[in-house]
């Protein structure tokens, strides 16, 4: 069988569904084999994957983030754009059949998709039910805005319910850039970034720089603890022992809190957002990864990778990733699946992530963001986020910097993208 080599940054219960999937596609046929290979953490992936590539030994596949979207565009010569690849290889492929959110994230300017959108998430909150019983609050009651967070979390330390109200996964993706788009505020210039080079990034305006000092204000009160750079690696356990009452990270979160967080029970709920600032939040971004296909590979490979795609986006096929991971179903046919199924039903809270990346009529701040090198900006906001807390500075000088940083990143990109 010809070998399809594919890269990812899945591990714990999501890699060994990943695997699994990978294995049920290898005994569906004969012709191809999927072959898995775990590259670490999502930067990791991405940075093995460039240097690959310039050594000429790049997979078939790689898995990359969504904030590595902008750089994937950006390198032209060394992908396969999706549709190219699922056209010359003669295998249906409808745009339509994905989600919206998903589809106007990973789609060129002539809206054709460029990577498979295997697994898309956006992050929602957890919260300890009993942690809520015993610091006399309604466990069926999920805090709304930042106002309850901080109160609901204040009732649970004080009851000793808890010891910490709420940590974090991923600070820039969920306490700025999601931040931004709920809020309606703008993350950069043009359009997020969708509308080509020359942007400037614009996240150091005011709500920014208020949910950033409340952070602050916050860690210092003990009420948020904070889970570290990057994805915040910290941050699942700080939950799952119980120790903090609140838990924001992405939907695909969902397999390692009902794998770990077993002494109690979860509820789960949209991220919280200011009343002052907007009545009615607008939708989530989307977050998690999609699949690329890499150039240089034969015909036969390719040919593969088609069935690969085609396989991992039936109905049935991503109903069950969807339901195992928490990750977002990303077809329509594959949400419909699943009512049909009644699985939404059986598993109360598991179409938040649905419901809130829907919700409402996107804006241009709440499309997502799309720049270059955006991993390392990420890099950048994470130091800024922690001079902040480390008390170096306040939340607008922080923001101001980080800011600063990410032009300049920018720049960079630019000019190496000329
Ligand atoms: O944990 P994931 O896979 O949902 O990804 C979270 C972030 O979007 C990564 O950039």
């Amino acid at each position: 069988a010809t070998e399809i080599s594919w890269w990812h940054a899945m591990d714990a219960q999501l890699g060994q569904k990943l695997e699994a999937i990978a294995e049920a596609f290898n005994k569906s046929q004969s012709e191809y084999k999927v072959v898995p290979t775990y590259k670490g953490s999502y930067p990791e992936t991405l940075t093995s994957a460039i240097a690959a590539f310039r050594a000429k030994e790049q997979p078939a596949i790689v898995q990359v983030f969504e904030v590595g979207t902008g750089t994937m565009m950006a390198a032209k010569g060394a992908v396969k754009p999706v549709y190219e690849l699922m056209t010359e290889a003669g295998e249906p492929w409808e745009a339509s059949a994905f989600l919206a959110p998903v589809t106007g994230y990973y789609s060129d300017t002539e809206g054709n998709i460029l990577s498979l959108p295997f697994n898309s998430s956006t992050p929602i909150m957890y919260y300890n039910k009993d942690a809520f019983e015993k610091a006399g609050l309604d466990p069926e009651t999920a805090p709304k805005t930042w106002a309850e967070v901080e109160e609901f979390s204040k009732k649970i330390m004080d009851s000793g319910a808890a010891k910490c109200g709420f940590t974090s996964g991923w600070i820039s993706w969920v306490q700025l850039e999601n931040l931004s788009a709920i809020h309606d505020q703008p993350y950069g210039t043009m359009e997020n970034g969708f509308g080509g080079l020359g942007t400037e990034f614009t996240f150091n305006d005011d709500v920014q720089v208020k949910h950033w000092s409340n952070l602050k204000k916050w860690a210092d009160a003990g009420i948020f603890q904070y889970g570290g750079p990057v994805g915040g690696a910290d941050a699942p356990a700080k939950f799952y022992s119980g120790e903090c009452a609140i838990y924001m990270n992405s939907s695909a979160s969902r397999a390692g809190v009902i794998a770990n967080a077993k002494d109690f029970e979860v509820g789960f709920a949209p991220l919280p957002y200011y009343e002052d600032v907007i009545a009615e939040p607008k939708n989530s971004i989307i977050g998690g990864a999609t699949l690329w296909a890499l150039a240089g590979h034969s015909d036969d490979v390719y040919q593969g990778i088609a069935k690969f795609f085609t396989y991992l986006s039936q109905p049935e096929v991503q109903a069950d990733w969807h339901q195992a991971t928490g990750y977002l179903p990303i077809t329509n046919a594959a949400f419909d699946l699943g009512q049909e199924q009644g699985y939404y039903e059986q598993n109360p809270g598991s179409d938040v992530a649905i419901k809130q990346i829907t919700r409402g009529t996107p804006t241009p701040n709440s499309k997502g963001v799309r720049f270059g090198n955006l991993t390392q900006v990420r890099n950048v906001v994470d130091e800024q986020f922690e001079a902040l807390l480390a008390g170096q500075k306040d939340a607008q000088q922080a923001l101001d910097d980080a800011v600063a940083g990410g032009n300049q990143i920018l720049r960079d990109f630019e000019a190496a993208n000329k």
